[in-house]
């Protein structure tokens, strides 16, 4: 057999696929010279993966500190193939989230074809989400929330929390238009037991309301109401994203402020001194929200704030270019350790908040609730809320550490600070007759459902 005609269809195949592999590669790399062609600076991406590779098993927070420390305060990062420009310049945060918002009005595109989650506000984009935010912003004026009294926070609802899904999430922020190409696989790997849990809830609750008269005066009748007056077709579900943002977020500050207190006695009675407290008292709390601010500066809860170009943008005369479709993140967590703006960044210490010290730093340098138009809604509910519910317990309760008190948080790319396990001793402040009473609580968090 002539040996040219077996090895001349070999050799057409090996070129093939040679040729299909480097088409294939040049497609999945193609946007890794968008930073190093500005000269800007970050780690070096891998096809299909950016510089997510391994990111399931690192720290969240603690990788998110390293980056910041090791390519500093503006650089490059690829999520997937996708361009992303991590800030924590405070001129450029400024520019991004207020000066120029309006060519950064989205968060990324999540494509979600789930019913009970595409309304969500934290999700909408453009015309829609301007909408929906007119519509909801009123429920949150100061006279609004001085209507409601929502003492009735629950020592259990201060920890009720939801396991955010990490494979799930890091899955869709690689291949963003995964979950509208297999929608109901989608559904499947998002909605996980723990949101249906809240999703049933939520309905339950709304569901009873709307068959009795009684007033409420809580988040989920604001969220009812703002929606209920939104014009268009909106439906209930919307408000299952309130329910989430403000348990979880609320939840998580809670605790870490349970283990700060611990650790702090000096403060924690300094805020017991300040004595039985109303709603009309917590407005006038300047030690009280130096201390939730501490918190929220150490663990924000949010760990990353993003926004999503929708206008093509440049900065500082042309030097950086943003292209509509490109991703700027603030790494909340990782600003607020940054010892510049917070000097011994990992020190507890509410004073960083008194009226002078404040005065001193860049109010860009704090990321908790994130920044401008589209910062958080329920910001100052949240604020009073949590003072009511802390004030109310340091009256009842005296927390203190036990041996097994480290505060851990989980790992793997999850946006949301997740307790791993909390641990913190209460003990009852009132004397009860035979001895003291010492309660343990014990707050553990599994990731992986029983
Ligand atoms: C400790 C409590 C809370 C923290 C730390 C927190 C933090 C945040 C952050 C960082 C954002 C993104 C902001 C940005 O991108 O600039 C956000 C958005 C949002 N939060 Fe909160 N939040 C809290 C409580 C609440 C509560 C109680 C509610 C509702 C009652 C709420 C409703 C929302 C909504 C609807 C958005 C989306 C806003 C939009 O896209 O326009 N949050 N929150």
């Amino acid at each position: 057999m002539d040996v040219s005609t077996v090895l001349s269809p070999l050799v057409t195949w090996v070129v093939i696929i040679i040729s299909a592999l480097y088409i294939i590669y040049r497609y999945v790399t193609a946007s890794f010279n968008y930073f190093s062609d500005q000269g800007i600076p970050g780690p070096r991406p891998i096809p299909i993966f950016g510089n997510m590779w391994g990111i399931w098993r690192e720290n969240l927070p603690e990788h998110d500190v390293k980056l910041v420390k090791k390519y500093g305060k503006i650089f490059g990062y690829y999520d997937g193939s996708k361009p992303n420009l991590w800030i924590t310049d405070v001129d450029l945060i400024k520019a991004v989230c207020i000066k120029d918002f309006d060519h950064f009005v989205d968060r990324r595109s999540v494509n979600l074809t789930i019913k009970v989650m595409r309304k969500w506000m934290i999700l909408m984009k453009g015309q829609g989400w301007r909408d929906i935010r007119s519509s909801v912003t009123p429920a949150f004026t100061p006279s609004k929330i001085k209507l409601r009294r929502y003492c009735r926070v629950r020592i259990e609802n201060c920890f009720l929390s939801v396991h955010f899904f990490i494979s799930e999430y890091l899955f869709t922020v690689v291949f963003p238009n995964f979950l509208s190409t297999f929608g109901s696989l989608g559904e499947k790997l998002y909605v996980i037991d723990d949101f249906k849990f809240i999703f049933r809830l939520l309905e339950n609750v709304i569901l009873e309301r709307s068959q009795s008269k009684k007033k409420y005066n809580d988040f989920i009748e604001i969220a009812n109401e703002s929606i209920s007056e939104f014009k268009k077709e909106i439906d209930s579900k919307t408000s299952t994203l309130f329910m989430l943002a403000a348990f979880d977020t609320t939840s998580t500050t809670l605790t870490n402020t349970c283990f700060q207190l611990a650790r702090n006695p000096d403060i924690q009675e300094k805020l017991y001194d300040i004595g039985e407290v109303s709603h009309d008292m917590v407005q006038d709390m300047p030690y009280l929200e130096m201390v939730i601010q501490e918190v929220l500066r150490l663990y924000p809860p949010l760990l990353r704030v993003e926004r999503q170009c929708t206008k093509d943008y440049s900065y500082d005369n042309g030097r950086i270019h943003f292209k509509k479709g490109q991703l700027v993140t603030v790494p909340a967590y990782a600003l607020h350790r940054m010892e510049e703006y917070y000097p011994d960044p990992e020190k507890f210490d509410p004073d960083r908040w008194s009226p002078e010290n404040k005065a001193k730093r860049s109010p860009y340098t704090f990321m908790a609730f994130g920044l401008g138009p589209r910062n958080c809604v329920g910001m100052r509910f949240a604020m009073e809320e949590m003072k009511i519910a802390i004030a109310t317990m340091i009256q009842k309760f005296r927390f203190f550490p036990v041996k097994e008190t480290p505060l851990r948080f989980f790992d793997g790319f999850c946006i949301l600070l997740q307790h791993f396990d909390a641990t913190v001793g209460v003990e009852l402040r009132q004397s009860i007759p035979t001895d003291r009473y010492d309660l343990l609580l014990h707050l553990r968090r599994r990731i992986f459902k029983n």
